[in-house]
């Protein structure tokens, strides 16, 4: 028996573009191919795109996958690589069973080989916590599949098939399998890395053998897919990795039996914040391009929070394609001004200057807002401003909110709040400090200029809104928020519960109360990267219209 060349094909697709997603497929077979490989391996979904959410329950979007299939074995052939085997992912046939009535599809990995499907496996386990639904879509598979390669006997499963003990990898320990090949579309959440790879070590000492682990890369809608692919040997080491959030071809060989395991290229790990940052730089990135869009539009006031949205379009989609606009009012501080122009110099954005006050002024000559309300009006007109400019000029308007702010309700709804896409809408402003520390830090060390002024990351924050206004004002400050809001709503603690802690009683109750009535408008906010274990959303859903208040003892 001699080794078998697997190549793990960690790749961008899109949800819902059939044709690109199959053309993506043959050209990575082609090079999978050219580096000697006898099987290529895709993530989950690889025809459809993933997820697909109710795309999988529309009879014209299953046709479309199934023949996609037939065109890529056909395409393989014609190419060639008839001898290739392809594993890939696609949405399988509706099935009729007691609890589906004939519409729900299967989540399925098929084998593609010599033009024909030689094998097909549907997805056991439907993960339906957190971001997943998949419930809702799929019909659960029930049979393993062991696909015979060379003489060797690779079992096939797909995501959260390894994540649920019992089930299909427990039926394939019985079987005696020499590889376990699992297809994924595992979202990013920061440290999750270690997670899978904890997970993979398990299922190859159930298994004694080792595990080849898939997974997809690019940014879809709130999710990043950061691929990181591996291979984990029997006795639980890692044998290769892939680096994350890139497309990469990780080629192994599965030694002949009895032969020792191979070993190949180990990524190295990410820097925790360069974790999280490359994430946001991906789900943007991934989010422009595959909306249609090449610019972005944004509000720099020279504070953090639009600093750091900036400096990631940039290193996302080149700073000529981030268009700032500087607005301000008669509360703007020249430091502001200042700020906001030079981090457009740093990072080579487009920039100019809108003066808000004319159009602040006719408003108020006609309704006399006063206090919060005329506050809000600045950040409305802002708001006007840059949907105008996306209008002509075809920008995606970028809400630079962080997650602390969205958490208490600081923000103006239909003013700062407007926008398409809100890349650090899943980082508290404590780690927005130090992604920007970072992101400098790595200029610096490369000898370049850092993007972000100083004096953004070292000011007081504020919003501007009336003379002398600071965030610290209205809300407690920013690190120990930070703590209430973890426990609150990370933790999922009770009022009691952050009074044992130690917090303070009134910061407790304001918190607590601030989140609880900002849920409507959170679920207003656009979209954006999760990169935290639970980020607003999919991850946490409360009803809007609640009177459920913590209790005090
Ligand atoms: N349950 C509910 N369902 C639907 N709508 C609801 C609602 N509760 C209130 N509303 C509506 O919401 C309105 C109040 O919300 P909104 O207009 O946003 O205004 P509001 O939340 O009262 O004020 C905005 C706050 O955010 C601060 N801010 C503004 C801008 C930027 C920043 C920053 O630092 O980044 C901070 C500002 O200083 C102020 O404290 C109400 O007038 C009502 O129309
Ligand atoms: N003078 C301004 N010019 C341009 N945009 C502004 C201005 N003031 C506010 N904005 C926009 O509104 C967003 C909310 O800003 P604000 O200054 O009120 O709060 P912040 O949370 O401190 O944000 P930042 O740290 O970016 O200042 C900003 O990030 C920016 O996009
Ligand atoms: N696509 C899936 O089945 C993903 C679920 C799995 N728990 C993960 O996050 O990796």
């Amino acid at each position: 028996m001699v080794d078998i060349r697997i190549a793990l094909a960690q790749i961008d697709t899109c949800v819902g573009d059939v044709d690109t997603n199959s053309r993506t497929i043959l050209e990575w077979s082609r090079r999978a191919a050219a580096e000697g490989a006898q099987v290529v391996a895709f993530p989950e979904m690889t025809i459809t795109g993933y997820p697909i959410e109710d795309l999988a329950l529309r009879a014209s979007f299953q046709r479309a996958a199934r023949a996609a299939v037939q065109t890529i074995a056909d395409q393989l052939v014609a190419d060639g690589l008839g001898d290739l085997t392809v594993v890939l992912g696609t949405v399988g046939a509706p099935q009729v069973t007691r609890t589906s009535p004939g519409t729900r599809p299967t989540n399925q990995a098929l084998v593609l080989q010599g033009g024909a499907v030689t094998a097909s496996y549907d997805k056991h386990h439907l993960p339906n916590y957190g971001v997943f639904d998949e419930f809702r879509i799929f019909a659960p598979g029930a049979e393993p599949c062991v696909l015979e390669i060379q003489g060797r006997r690779v079992g096939l499963v797909v995501c959260e098939d390894i994540w649920q003990d019992g089930g299909p990898v427990a039926e394939l320990a019985a079987q005696e399998v020499d590889l376990l090949l699992v297809l994924n579309g595992s979202p990013f959440e920061e440290g999750k890395g270690h997670s899978r790879t904890d997970l993979a070590v398990r299922r190859a000492r159930e298994l004694r053998a080792p595990v080849a682990y898939v997974n997809m890369v690019g940014g879809q809608d709130d999710l990043v897919f950061d691929g990181g692919s591996f291979v984990v040997g029997e006795d639980g080491s890692v044998l290769t990795s892939a680096p994350q959030f890139v497309e990469h071809l990780l080629v192994w060989d599965l030694a002949a039996d009895g032969e020792p395991e191979h070993r190949g290229p180990i990524a190295p790990p990410l820097d925790p914040d360069e974790e999280v940052y490359q994430a946001i730089v991906t789900g943007v990135r991934g989010y422009v391009r595959k909306n249609g869009f090449r610019s972005v539009v944004l509000g720099l006031s020279g504070g953090i929070d639009s600093a750091l949205v900036a400096a990631i379009c940039a290193d996302a989609i080149g700073g000529d394609n981030v268009y700032g606009v500087s607005m301000p009012s008669t509360y703007s501080s020249e430091h502001s001004k200042d700020d906001a122009l030079d981090l457009a110099k740093r990072i080579g954005a487009h920039y100019r200057v809108q003066p808000i006050a004319p159009m602040v002024d006719a408003f108020q000559g006609e309704l006399d807002l006063q206090d919060v309300a005329a506050e809000n009006l600045q950040a409305r007109v802002r708001g006007m401003i840059l949907m105008g400019l996306s209008n002509s000029e075809g920008h995606l308007v970028l809400a630079t909110g962080n997650k602390s702010e969205l958490a208490v309700g600081y923000s103006t709804i239909y003013g700062d709040a407007v926008g398409g896409f809100a890349p650090i809408k899943d980082v508290d402003k404590s780690q927005v400090w130090a992604l920007s520390r970072w992101r400098n830090n790595v200029a610096l060390d490369a000898g370049q200029i850092p993007p972000i002024p100083e004096s953004s990351i070292t000011k007081p924050p504020s919003a501007e809104l009336r003379p002398g206004q600071v965030d610290q004002d209205s809300l407690p400050p920013y690190d120990l928020l930070d703590e209430v809001l973890d426990a609150y709503i990370e933790h999922a603690e009770g009022r009691a519960e952050l009074l044992a802690r130690g917090f303070d009683e009134e910061v407790v109750d304001k918190v607590v109360s601030l989140v609880d009535r900002a849920e409507w408008k959170r679920r207003q906010y656009p979209l954006g990267p999760k990169v935290t274990a639970l980020a607003f959303g999919r991850d946490r859903r409360l009803p809007v219209t609640s009177r459920w208040r913590e209790p005090h003892a």
